[in-house]
């Protein structure tokens, strides 16, 4: 935050009658000094003289355009792209030269104002600025006793005078809501702008000054400007003010009477107005500033004590009969300068990179992702989910990414799923409730009592309970030698199913079975016929896989769509290389004609029309090809990223199915069938 003291400089308007007795100025010291017979004009005689210095930032005495330019203009420019805030306002009595000094005279080139020099340098600065995008917008209001008009408008200002507001955003600044914008891609766009504001500018009929101006007139520069090297989100936004106020004369000097001495009142009170803000804004004890009760001071908010670098050129006349004036500017001069301005970097966030920011790095992201992670085998991630569930490891010190977390996770689940149905089956041929082998997982635990008197149970007679005439489901009693000796191999009889007893494997042989396996069919549900493994597979892909096979064909569906976005972006870009390629073949044509008539006249062509055409075709071509080069890029990421997601869940659909498949059919370990590769894509083929 700069915090500064309102700049002031007084400029003095040319004149052959100069009151050099009154005014005596020191250029050097920026000082003025004036003095005053007391009540002269009251005729009281009194010869006591009244005198005042008065010092500011700079006095302009006699000065050219360009030097009041140099002093009160430049220094703006480039404080304004870099986002601050500007005013630059001329106050002083009517025709003292604030409409000279801000627009200039028309007779000559060398005589225009400030604001034509600022536009003209504005339009340089953004030229020169090759890393920086600036835009330049430009309004024109006009405040005419105490109404506002748009200057700029297309629509007649007295009709749409009702329909521009002043108002304050959340953040303090302020806006004229409703007030037209002129983007200006160049000076003459701006300075058109400028001259048709000032044709639609009221101008009066007033005894003092034919063209005086009896209105605050505020041109405005809006500036935004952001990095085209940096892809940043962050916009400098900032406004330039170029105020001409009306005259401060008094009501009784002009003369006036119906709509101009209407007018001049408006005008006096609006600059009382000003005067009391400017008062109450150096007043540390005040704690409220009257900036609402006039227009012009509720839009100059900002200017006055806010967040702007302000400069105030006070036009003076110097002329014996203005001496009133002159000292009355002078003193509202002085007052200006004691008001602090807190000037800051306005910054505000372009939504648009913002949002291409992000989509930016979630892409990278995602990428990062498919990059590092090399997915585990799922088997060998189930052994230590295993490991871990059943005590065998405290812990797992080795996460490397949440990618491996999530799959690890998942086969956590499927072991917790294949304990629970083994500690399902277990209980129900033992008769046991379920969850009864698993303590923790499943059922609610069980109460210690009890689990006593069954671990003395078990251990005195053996697992499960006699069964008379057992069938179907009935588990039938383990001899006590079949009590496994770790929980997992109670919970898991999959792979450590505990060896029937010789009595019951009689009883099973006895009831025969299709499977070869006798003891297993009438110990467990029901198994079911097997066809061939690939189509159990297409059974379980529509049953208990279904959730899998739905998310596989989800983005097997956004990958054919990505493709053939991919594919129609490929054609384009091939479309527009091709034409690129065409278009420099003809540029190299043009180059070798014109090298050829640079060695016959020895003259070097200037770029001719056609040649302007392809150059400008080129730029349009490039853009297009990088435009579509760009997204197809994007979208090949976006298919990495669903392909590499197929595979996951291809991968889980296949391990569930194996572990699935395990449970339910009973192909001799190491049979043809049980060793089969599943295809999963196999029903997408047939
Ligand atoms: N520094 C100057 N050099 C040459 N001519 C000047 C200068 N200052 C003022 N003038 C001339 O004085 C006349 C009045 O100036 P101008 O219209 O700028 O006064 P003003 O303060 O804007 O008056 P108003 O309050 O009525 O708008 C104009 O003809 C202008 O050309």
């Amino acid at each position: 935050m700069e915090k500064e003291t309102i700049k002031v400089v007084i400029r003095t308007r040319p004149t052959a009658h100069f009151a050099s007795k009154n005014i005596k100025i020191d250029s050097e010291n920026n000082s003025i000094t004036i003095t005053k017979l007391k009540d002269e004009e009251m005729g009281v005689i009194n010869n006591q003289q009244e005198s005042w210095q008065f010092k500011y930032s700079k006095i302009l005495h006699n000065s050219s355009q360009e030097d009041v330019f140099d002093y009160c203009g430049r220094p703006v420019i480039s404080s304004i792209v870099e986002g601050y805030n500007g005013t630059i306002m001329c106050y002083g009595q009517t025709g003292a030269g604030k409409t000279f000094s801000m627009t200039g005279g028309p007779s000559n080139y060398k005589y225009r104002g400030i604001i034509p020099r600022t536009l003209s340098l504005m339009f340089q600065e953004v030229d020169s600025r090759f890393d920086q995008q600036v835009t330049v917008r430009v309004s024109y209001i006009e405040i005419y006793n105490e109404l506002m008009f748009d200057l700029l408008s297309p629509i007649p200002t007295h009709e749409q005078s009702g329909n521009i507001s002043i108002v304050e955003d959340i953040s303090g600044n302020i806006k004229v809501k409703g007030l037209t914008m002129h983007a200006c891609a160049n000076e003459e766009e701006a300075l058109s702008l400028l001259f048709e504001g000032d044709t639609n500018r009221t101008v009066s009929q007033h005894e003092l000054n034919k063209n005086s101006s009896r209105s605050h007139c505020i041109f405005t520069l809006h500036v935004e400007s952001k990095s085209r090297v940096e892809s940043t989100e962050k916009v400098h936004v900032s406004k330039l003010h170029l105020v001409d106020l009306a005259g401060s004369e008094r009501t009784k000097k002009t003369g006036s009477s119906g709509i101009t001495l209407k007018e001049a009142a408006f005008i006096n009170k609006s600059l009382s107005f000003l005067e009391q803000v400017v008062v109450a804004v150096c007043d540390k004890h005040r704690d409220h500033v009257p900036y609402r009760q006039s227009k012009l001071t509720n839009l100059l908010k900002d200017s006055i004590g806010g967040n702007c670098k302000t400069l105030m050129i006070a036009n003076i006349w110097p002329e014996i009969s203005n001496l009133e004036e002159t000292i009355s500017t002078c003193k509202f001069a002085t007052r200006m300068m004691r008001v602090h301005n807190k000037a800051i970097v306005n910054v505000n966030q372009d939504p648009e990179v913002l949002l291409k920011k992000y989509e930016r790095e979630i892409r990278d992201l995602k990428h990062e992702l498919n990059q590092t992670y090399v997915p585990e085998p799922p088997e060998k991630l189930f052994d230590l989910a295993r490991q871990f569930l059943t005590g065998s490891i405290d812990d797992i010190d080795d996460l490397p990414s949440i990618r491996y977390c999530r799959d690890l996770m998942h086969q956590m689940k499927l072991v917790y799923k294949k304990l629970e149905m083994n500690a399902r089956v277990g209980s129900s041929r033992r008769g046991d409730r379920p969850g009864d082998g698993i303590e923790g997982i499943g059922e609610p635990p069980m109460d210690p009592a009890e689990l006593e008197r069954r671990k003395t149970l078990i251990e005195e007679e053996g697992v499960g309970e006699e069964e008379e005439g057992a069938a179907g489901f009935g588990v039938g009693k383990a001899p006590k030698e079949s009590k496994p000796q770790h929980k997992l191999e109670m919970m898991d009889d999959g792979d450590h199913q505990p060896e029937d007893d010789e009595e019951s494997k009689e009883e099973n042989e006895g009831e025969g079975s299709e499977m070869g396996h006798p003891s297993r069919k009438s110990k467990r549900p029901k198994r079911k016929q097997l066809k061939s493994k690939q189509e159990a597979f297409k059974e379980y892909k529509e049953d208990e896989g279904k959730q899998l096979e739905e998310d596989i064909r989800t983005n097997r569906s956004d990958l054919r769509e990505k493709k053939e976005e991919m594919s129609k972006l490929r054609e384009v870009c091939n479309g527009a290389k091709k034409d690129i390629d065409n278009l420099k073949a003809k540029l190299e044509e043009k180059n070798e004609e014109k090298q050829k008539s640079l060695e016959l006249d020895g003259e070097e062509d200037v770029i001719d029309e056609e040649e302007y055409n392809i150059l400008r075709q080129l730029k349009e071509h490039k853009k297009l090809y990088r435009e579509n080069f760009d997204k197809f890029k994007s979208l090949k990421g976006d298919a990495f990223f669903i392909q590499n997601n197929i595979d996951q869940l291809k991968e889980q659909l296949i391990f569930k199915f194996e572990v699935w498949y395990d449970e339910n059919f009973d192909p001799p370990a190491g049979s043809k069938e049980a060793m089969k590769p599943i295809d999963p894509d196999f029903s997408e083929k047939a």
